[in-house]
């Protein structure tokens, strides 16, 4: 009986916190309406109309009865939808400065991790650390760190030949060692490394606990202060174990890297170029210099994981689904290779249709189709809509992608649609926006559009991606999971060498890595 009554005062309490949320917004609008949207209830507001699963094709529908800026009130929360590229150009672009916060989410202040880039707030600790990443990660220095690429992904190939059935965890570990080699000058010692598993652990983590309504205290801030003893409703030994995990994410690669500095064993990698840098610093400024590069490293080690993978996974479902798209690719890199050698970055101006694969997966399938949250740090006008400070704003880049008027019929892949009739690639200034907005845009893109490249380029010159047939004879059916990054869920493929060549290149290419 007393659990109820306390369950009773509870409720009752949350609804006087949202219902006040919503008296002050009322009074600050001076009789501007927010933008259009689903009619929210009392209290709950459109709580009820919140889609948990692929909710990027149901903002997208909604947005053909609404508008391409719609709103919803969750709780007292103000969640903007921008579904065209003029509304988040006008609004994160050149609005930038006041539509670049985070939202804060109480679980992730609870771990202690705003030191991640991805959730600092915007403000100058922003800066410092955006320019480190910027840095480390624009195509400049990126050069650097090719050749180190184009071996690994031959190791790919050969793990595959050896393992195919087990291509996905190969990719994982694949973009992991990339990862730690470039940004550390680690290498990494095969699956059980303790920093690419505490870095997949961490992200899967942070992708669980940012889900739209998985956790309580993100809705209700002030369940943070719950005692322990109230073991339902507290999140602090949650807390404490992102807090641990989050922590040697960002500080065991960088006391490699200062040992080995100091051994004078180091490789060449981000981090010490940046601790090198640092050097002509002192005291407390060089102390805030080197913290900033451990946390940005940190974050950038672990944020893209996801997003990276789900881009490929992509593309093998793609060639896999057309078996004409991937012989046009094989057939563009055996005129460039002969077929002797495997495809390097130095081809890629030789392989537009195979450049034009990666950029059709990216929109077909875009890896973070509702984006990432901004917040606004001012009350805003938006024509003739009111958007308060602290109103969540999310790009539908989903919708961006899929617009017909821009890529007709989006639903098909088709890589031709980003190449001119000389075959060459055409301009195309709206697929940028899988990778976010304004100040806030991926700082891992150029990082990512390698990636994928040097992955298709080198996986078609030497293997066909073909389907399984099942074993109930059933016909190919395929899905993608629906939270915060999208991907396909596990799907049976077949991946064989191309031939005896094929074979004999991939083992050839590890005889000399080895
Ligand atoms: C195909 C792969 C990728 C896609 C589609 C992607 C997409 C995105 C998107 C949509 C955002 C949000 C931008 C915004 O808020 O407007 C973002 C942010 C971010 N991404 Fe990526 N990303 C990818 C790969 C990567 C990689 C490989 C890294 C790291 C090496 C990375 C690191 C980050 C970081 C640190 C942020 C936060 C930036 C900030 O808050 O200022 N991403 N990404």
């Amino acid at each position: 009986m007393a659990f109820l009554v306390t369950i009773n005062n509870l409720l009752l309490f949350l609804s006087f916190l949202v219902a006040l949320k919503v008296l002050r917004n009322y009074r600050r609008r001076r009789g501007f309406p927010y933008p259009p949207g689903p009619r929210p209830l009392p209290l709950i507001g459109n709580l009820l109309d919140v889609p948990m699963e692929s909710s990027w094709l149901v903002y997208t529908q909604l947005a053909k009865k609404h508008e391409d800026v719609m709103s919803f009130h969750v709780l007292g929360r103000v969640v903007v939808i921008l579904g065209s590229t003029k509304a988040t150009k006008d609004l994160f672009e050149k609005r930038g400065h006041i539509y670049s916060d985070r939202p804060p989410i109480p679980i992730f202040e609870m771990m202690g991790v705003q030191w991640s880039l991805l959730l600092t707030s915007y403000g100058k600790l922003f800066h410092v650390r955006r320019k480190i990443a910027d840095r480390g990660f624009r195509p400049a220095s990126l050069t650097h760190h090719r050749a180190m690429q184009e071996t690994r992904v031959r190791v790919l190939t050969a793990r595959m030949l050896d393992t195919p059935h087990e291509w996905m965890d190969h990719i994982e570990l694949f973009h992991g060692e990339q990862l730690l080699a470039m940004t550390y000058g680690y290498d990494a010692k095969g699956r059980d490394d303790r920093l690419i598993d505490a870095a997949k652990k961490l992200s899967e983590l942070g992708t669980r606990s940012s889900l739209p309504g998985s956790l309580l205290v993100n809705e209700f801030r002030f369940l943070r202060h719950v005692p322990e003893w109230l073991p339902w409703l507290s999140y602090k030994p949650l807390a404490r174990f992102g807090h641990a995990l989050a922590e040697k994410v960002k500080d065991d690669p960088m006391k490699f890297v200062r040992e080995s500095m100091q051994d004078g064993t180091a490789r060449e990698s981000i981090a010490s170029a940046g601790l090198k840098e640092a050097e002509i610093l002192s005291g407390s400024e060089r102390e805030g210099q080197e913290r900033a590069i451990s946390e940005t490293l940190g974050t950038m080690y672990t944020a893209g994981t996801d997003t990276i993978l789900a881009s490929l996974m992509s593309f093998v479902l793609a060639v896999l689904l057309h078996p004409g798209v991937q012989r046009r690719a094989q057939g563009e890199i055996d005129a460039v290779t002969g077929r002797e050698r495997f495809p390097t970055f130095e081809d890629r101006p030789s392989l537009p249709f195979v450049d034009a694969v990666c950029k059709e997966v990216l929109r077909w399938r875009p890896p973070a189709p509702l984006h990432v949250p901004h917040a606004a740090t001012e009350d805003h006008v938006y024509e003739g809509f009111f958007i308060p400070k602290g109103a969540w704003l999310l790009g539908n880049i989903w919708a961006i992608l899929h617009d017909p008027d821009v890529y007709p019929e989006p639903e098909v892949f088709n890589p031709e649609r980003f190449l001119d009739s000389n075959g060459s690639l055409r301009d195309d200034f709206t697929l940028i926006a899988v990778y976010g907005f304004g100040k806030r845009v991926c700082p891992g893109r150029y990082f990512a559009d390698a990636t994928l490249f040097i992955v298709a380029a080198t996986v078609l010159s030497v293997f066909n991606i073909e389907k399984t047939r099942n074993s109930d004879d059933s016909p190919f059916q395929y899905t993608f999971s629906g939270g915060l990054v999208s991907r396909p869920d596990p799907f049976p493929c077949s991946i064989t060498p191309r031939d005896k060549k094929a074979e004999e290149l991939i083992i050839g290419a590890l005889m000399t890595t080895a």
